[in-house]
């Protein structure tokens, strides 16, 4: 199982909603997945990069860490935090530095990125969007996962999307049967998994692949002769939005658009409630096809 869904909005009046609409699809995907929860939103970009970071006891580790960070890097650092995650604006170039400071204190780090936050957690969705206020969220595009696990355990690092390079994520709904061969390649490449998920290990090849120079339509495609086993995945860069499916396609899929979106879900009651969704162009996307998106 798992229940995937993605939305990539075409009409900036729909921004504001993002973060509400994608928690209704992702909500109505419950079923598909009880053990963890995921939404990546690209919204506003910031002035330098986010870092979403995740802890498992928040209130001291975020409480003046902004100060801390701003007086090690001597430059501002501004937090925002939500329950156990926290995103940190500050200068792009001083990530490197601020990714040593945060390792020392054990703090995780989701996802960075120009415009990409990165909400996951074991729980179910309603939970965890509620725990985030993802609801409040606006943005361009956005996607979301609801586990069931098959290939590691049931953290929060195993949650979905998963994020190996700025801008980037990937959600899945399937298991790949070469994923240990594919990542120890990668690791060689530097782009190595850090979990033992396989899901991790097609976001790792994704960003891989768009580092060569590939766009994500390419890219794509690549996973179709490197990546094998079942998938469906849906991919969000900072302007992109892209979809493939295996050549067998057993896991459902589901995909509309009108001239105000690009939606995809698990299954069609994760579109239903969609404005416009009477009038929209709806498809279930061909076996070993990509699709993709980019503004
Ligand atoms: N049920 C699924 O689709 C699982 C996706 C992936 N193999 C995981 O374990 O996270």
């Amino acid at each position: 199982m798992c229940g995937i869904v993605g939305l990539f909005l075409k009409k900036e009046e729909l921004h504001p909603r993002l973060g509400d609409l994608l928690t209704d699809m992702l909500i109505t995907m419950t079923d598909r997945g009880p053990d963890s929860a995921g939404i990546a939103i690209y919204g506003a970009e910031a002035e330098g990069l986010k870092m979403t970071l995740q802890s498992d006891t928040p209130e001291e580790t975020f409480a003046g860490l902004d100060e801390i960070l701003g007086a090690a890097i001597g430059a501002p650092v501004s937090l925002v935090a939500a329950d156990t995650h926290a995103v940190l604006t500050l200068p792009g170039e001083a990530e490197a530095m601020a990714r040593a400071l945060l390792a020392e204190k054990g703090i995780r780090v989701m996802g960075v990125g120009e415009t990409m936050e990165i909400f996951k957690e074991v729980g179910l969705p309603k939970d965890v969007a509620a725990r985030f206020d993802i609801r409040s969220k606006g943005g361009s595009h956005g996607i979301g996962h609801t586990r069931m696990a098959t290939e590691s355990a049931v953290t929060t690092l195993g949650a979905h999307p998963f994020s190996t390079d700025a801008d980037q994520c990937l959600v899945h709904n399937g298991s790949l049967s070469n994923h240990k061969n594919v990542g120890r390649v990668l690791s060689r490449k530097g782009f190595g998994p850090q979990t033992e998920n396989d899901t991790e290990v097609a976001a790792c090849y994704i960003s891989s692949r768009l580092a060569e120079g590939l766009n994500l339509g390419e890219a794509l495609e690549g996973a179709l002769e490197d990546l094998d086993g079942f998938f469906t995945f849906v991919v969000g860069t900072k302007n992109g939005f892209g979809v493939v499916r295996d050549p067998i396609a057993c896991k459902p899929a589901v995909m509309a658009e009108t001239d105000d979106y690009v939606a995809f879900g698990s299954e069609y009651r994760a579109l239903a409630n969609l404005p416009g969704i009477e009038t929209a162009r709806v498809w279930e996307p061909e076996p070993a096809t990509v699709y993709f998106w980019e503004r």
